[in-house]
């Protein structure tokens, strides 16, 4: 298997980012849904400044305006969007026509996700509940893994992490509370343990 896309989200402070990029993640992730991890534009804005150019950065949006999604990814410079929303093609393509590159994230119910569906670039198999911690059925034989390359999140952590990409075939990985010691504040062992996971050769 080769080396697994590997994605840290919910990064709030200088600390997390500088030990995200120096664990080797590729991708780090700001919230600007509603949450316990939430962060605004002028905050996304520093951190994103801390990432070098090889890391993507993405913003996380839940069920919010084209105009609101515009804004903070303008105002924060951050490269990617990532949707939990139940936005339709309309929204994708209004955001796909402005160069933006799209992740689709949306719940593993057990019906099979047409990977592209939406024009996204990227799509993330997320629990029902994302950012909880909490995993989904994604070891039961009944799981049908999505075609090309696709994010696998949801109760991800260090212990879990290899089996969890070796069983769905996942692309890439993508965690927030497997590496928190506790909600919404980030470990640094926990990230660092996280990437050495998703990085080991089977
Ligand atoms: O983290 C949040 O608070 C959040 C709120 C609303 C929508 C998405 C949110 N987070 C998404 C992520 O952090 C990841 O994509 C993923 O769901 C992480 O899940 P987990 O490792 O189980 O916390």
């Amino acid at each position: 298997m080769s080396d697994l896309f590997v994605k840290i989200c919910g990064l709030r402070t200088g600390q997390d980012v500088a030990t995200a990029v120096e664990a080797g993640a590729d991708a780090v992730g700001f919230v600007f849904a509603s949450g316990a991890r939430t962060v605004d534009g002028p905050t996304a804005r520093q951190l994103a400044q801390q990432v070098p150019a090889h890391v993507l950065t993405v913003g996380v949006f839940r069920g919010q305006s084209l105009d609101e999604v515009r804004r903070l990814t303008d105002e924060s410079g951050i490269r990617a969007v990532q949707l939990h929303g139940d936005e339709g093609v309309e929204y994708y393509e209004a955001l796909r026509a402005e160069g933006r590159t799209l992740i689709r994230a949306t719940a593993a119910t057990g019906v099979p996700v047409l990977n592209g569906e939406l024009g996204e670039d990227l799509l993330l198999l997320d629990a029902p509940d994302p950012g909880s911690g909490k995993p989904w059925e994604w070891s039961s034989p009944a799981f049908s893994a999505p075609t090309g390359r696709w994010l696998l999140a949801g109760g991800l952590h260090p212990g879990n992490v290899r089996r969890a990409a070796e069983v769905t075939g996942a692309w890439g990985v993508d965690v927030s509370s497997g590496v928190e010691s506790e909600r919404g504040v980030k470990s640094p062992e926990l990230i660092r343990a996280f990437v050495a996971e998703a990085r080991r050769l089977l």
